[in-house]
């Protein structure tokens, strides 16, 4: 059984496939905060911008079968996939959440892949990533142990205190970025100075240190979900 809190088209935000359509899979439940606001403070991970609660989001809910939830995703892709292929369109899917890597397994990547699927993941990095995933953004929090070595790239949310960039240049990445945090009271567009701020800070750290890049979370800037 795999719990979906929401799924809908859009285009990715953030990081080296950012401007890329896709269809988003948030995945309900994370291990690193139950998505209460009153534990917020206690949780591990207490900056989180997301709804990942239960699975009464927009086309949220639950499927019993890979192929159920592949199918689920195919109908929100918005072109016939076989035709697409033929004009070098792939189909993207990001596995996000809450923390994708709680429930995604081997046969949900096959059953994407059999679908014509591209598979996206962004995963805090706690737990180990089944093979196959052809695109893994693994996002450090805070003390929590990263268990993932290698990844496609790696997008720290800056500053964290506990999870100062110099740590996660061990783990083999294509890219490193560095994701201003937003306020997390802030989770649509809109004027942001806690960002704005963090904005400045992670800009000065690439400047004074050029493995990591800046990536922003465009899809507030635009407006879109
Ligand atoms: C909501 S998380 C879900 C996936 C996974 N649990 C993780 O943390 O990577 C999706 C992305 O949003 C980022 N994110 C969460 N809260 C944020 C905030 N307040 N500001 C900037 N990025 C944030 C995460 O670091 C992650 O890259
Ligand atoms: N457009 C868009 N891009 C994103 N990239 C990562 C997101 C996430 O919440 O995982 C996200 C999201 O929620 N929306
Ligand atoms: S940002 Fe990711 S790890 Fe942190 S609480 Fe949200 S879903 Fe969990
Ligand atoms: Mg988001």
């Amino acid at each position: 059984m795999y719990r979906v809190k929401e799924a809908f088209y859009t285009l990715q935000g953030e990081g080296a496939q950012a401007g890329r359509a896709a269809v988003f899979c948030r995945f309900s439940k994370c291990n690193l905060w139950n998505g209460r606001e009153a534990d917020r403070a206690d949780a591990v991970c207490n900056f989180c911008d997301t709804d990942f609660v239960g699975t009464d989001g927009q086309n949220g809910g639950q499927f019993e079968t890979a192929e159920a939830l592949v199918e689920h995703v195919a109908s929100l892709w918005p072109f016939d996939i076989a035709e697409g292929r033929q004009q070098g369109v792939v189909p993207y899917v990001v596995c996000t959440g809450g923390e994708p890597l709680l429930q995604l397994d081997a046969p949900l990547i096959a059953a994407f892949h059999d679908q014509g699927f591209e598979v996206g993941v962004e995963t805090n990095g706690t737990l180990p990533a089944p093979l196959g995933i052809d695109w893994l953004c693994v996002s450090p929090k805070a003390d929590a142990k990263v268990v993932i070595r290698e990844c496609d790239e790696l997008k720290l949310v800056y500053p964290q205190p506990l999870a100062m960039p110099e740590r996660f240049l061990s783990i083999r990445a294509r890219h490193y970025f560095l994701s201003p945090m937003a306020s997390p009271a802030m989770p649509e567009s809109g004027a942001d100075p806690v960002k704005a701020s963090n904005t400045r800070k992670a800009v000065d750290y690439c400047l004074r240190h050029p493995r990591w890049r800046l990536t922003i979370q465009m899809h507030k800037v635009v407006g879109i979900d």
